[in-house]
């Protein structure tokens, strides 16, 4: 294959996410438990929220119509937050809290510090309106609404919104099942010593991280030889017990790489070879029916290319729209020469005078890691284009591609 066939990214997504499976597996679980899941029914609202008028301030409650005259109230009840309150007698105040449950005949509360008070009655310093410091039975969410619809992904205010209505557990769906597996006989776990030609098993870590945050159940995690007839097995039966497999390493073109090499040997090689820049050598197909994406084994490529197609591909499976949207901001930093493949630049967004600007990391090699520890997201460079200060990129937070 010549570079002249590298696979425009947009072209090698529509096909990777058509060939995404959907994934309608649900469970139920405890509210503790489903930060970051996503709901799979829409929730109603049981009852209002809160369920009862109530004090926004510590002070007193009284009816508008009996300050009339000026005249000191009497103080009647003391209503702390967490007790029911008794109707209020006429022409007194009752004394409540923030939170504390508003006495039927009430009007308005006023606050503690507009109010004199003597022995056992108090005296009004300022005006006061109908409604005041009252917060209104259902004023954040009403029975019968709709609070979250279904396809919410659960972030710590929707799990206190849930909270907020009384639900203990939340229909969600299941969580995409991905198996992972690291490549190289040169691989050795952090902790272990490095012999002669070794180095450290870099991208189990990143990927386990990226597939935590993206709410993903890791079903296996193994690192292969490099070994045709293991890659063979291994795949196969890693395939058996997940939604997804994610590979890295073994895709490019040495006779080392064997795991494009046993897509390929099976007929289930679709697509190979991206014009982008990490990540190139990427390979989508399949084993035994399910979906393999086999990323690049340089550690920056692993990133880009799990940022740039395998969150996509989750969010297919899982039904969720693409809300990555990116922004246009000026670089500070030079591309001098074009390249045909789309370039994923690590790069950090700055503060220039007041406006925000990128700045790239010197070392853009697949190989520097650092890079994506110093960036903030990436900074695309469109395929045949060169950067000169000034000009426009579109720039992605991390935190927006992960999102
Ligand atoms: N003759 C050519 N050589 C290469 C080409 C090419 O087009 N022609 N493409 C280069 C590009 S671009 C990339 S990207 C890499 C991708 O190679 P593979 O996917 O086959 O990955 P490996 O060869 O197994 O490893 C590449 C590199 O990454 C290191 N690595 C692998 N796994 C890990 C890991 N888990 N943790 C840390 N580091 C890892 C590995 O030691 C290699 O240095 O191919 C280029 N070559
Ligand atoms: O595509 Mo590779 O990741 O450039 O080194
Ligand atoms: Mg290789």
């Amino acid at each position: 294959m010549t570079t002249a066939s590298l696979i425009p990214l947009e072209t090698a997504l529509a096909h990777i996410l058509e060939q995404a499976p959907p994934l309608n597996a649900r469970e139920r679980v405890p509210l503790s438990q489903a930060l970051g899941r996503t709901l799979a029914d829409a929730q109603r609202v049981p009852a209002d929220v809160p369920p009862a008028d109530n004090s926004a301030v510590d002070g007193y409650a009284l009816r508008c119509a009996d300050l009339a005259g000026n005249r000191p109230l009497p103080v009647s009840a003391r209503i702390p937050a967490g007790t029911p309150a008794p109707a209020l007698a006429p022409g007194t105040a009752a004394r409540l809290f923030t939170g504390s449950e508003l006495p039927v005949g009430a009007d308005a509360v006023v606050m503690q510090e507009d109010v004199d008070i003597g022995a056992g009655e108090i005296r009004i310093k300022t005006t006061v309106c109908p409604g005041q410091n009252i917060r209104r039975r259902g004023q954040d969410l009403r029975r019968g609404d709709l609070a979250l619809a279904r396809g919410t992904r659960l972030r710590p205010q929707e799990l206190g919104l849930l909270a907020s209505m009384g639900i203990a557990e939340v229909p969600v769906l299941a969580r995409p099942r991905v198996a992972v597996l690291t490549t190289g006989d040169e691989l050795v776990e952090p902790g272990q010593p490095l012999a002669p030609g070794q180095i450290y098993n870099t991208n189990r870590f990143t990927l386990l991280g990226l597939l935590t945050q993206a709410g993903c159940e890791v079903t296996v995690c193994e690192t292969l030889r490099d070994d045709r007839a293991a890659t063979r097995t291994t795949l196969s039966r890693a395939a058996g017990s997940a939604d997804l497999v994610l590979t890295s390493g073994g895709v490019s073109v040495g006779e080392e790489d064997h795991v494009r090499a046993v897509l390929e040997e099976s007929g289930g090689l679709s697509l190979w070879r991206l014009a982008i820049k990490p990540g190139k050598p990427l390979a989508f197909g399949r084993v035994q029916d399910t979906p393999v994406l086999g990323l690049p084994g340089n550690p920056a490529a692993v990133l880009v290319t799990f940022l740039m197609v395998v969150m996509p591909f989750l969010r297919r499976c899982q039904g969720q729209p693409d809300p990555v949207q990116g922004e246009r901001l000026p670089a500070l930093f030079t591309v001098p020469s074009p390249s045909i493949r789309r370039e994923f630049v690590r790069a950090r967004k700055t503060l220039q005078d007041g406006r925000p600007q990128l700045e790239a990391y010197p070392n853009q090699s697949s190989g520097v890691l650092s890079s994506a520890c110093w960036a903030s997201g990436l900074a695309v460079v469109p395929e045949h284009g060169t950067v000169h200060p000034g000009d426009l990129l579109t720039y992605y937070s991390f935190a927006e591609l992960l999102s």
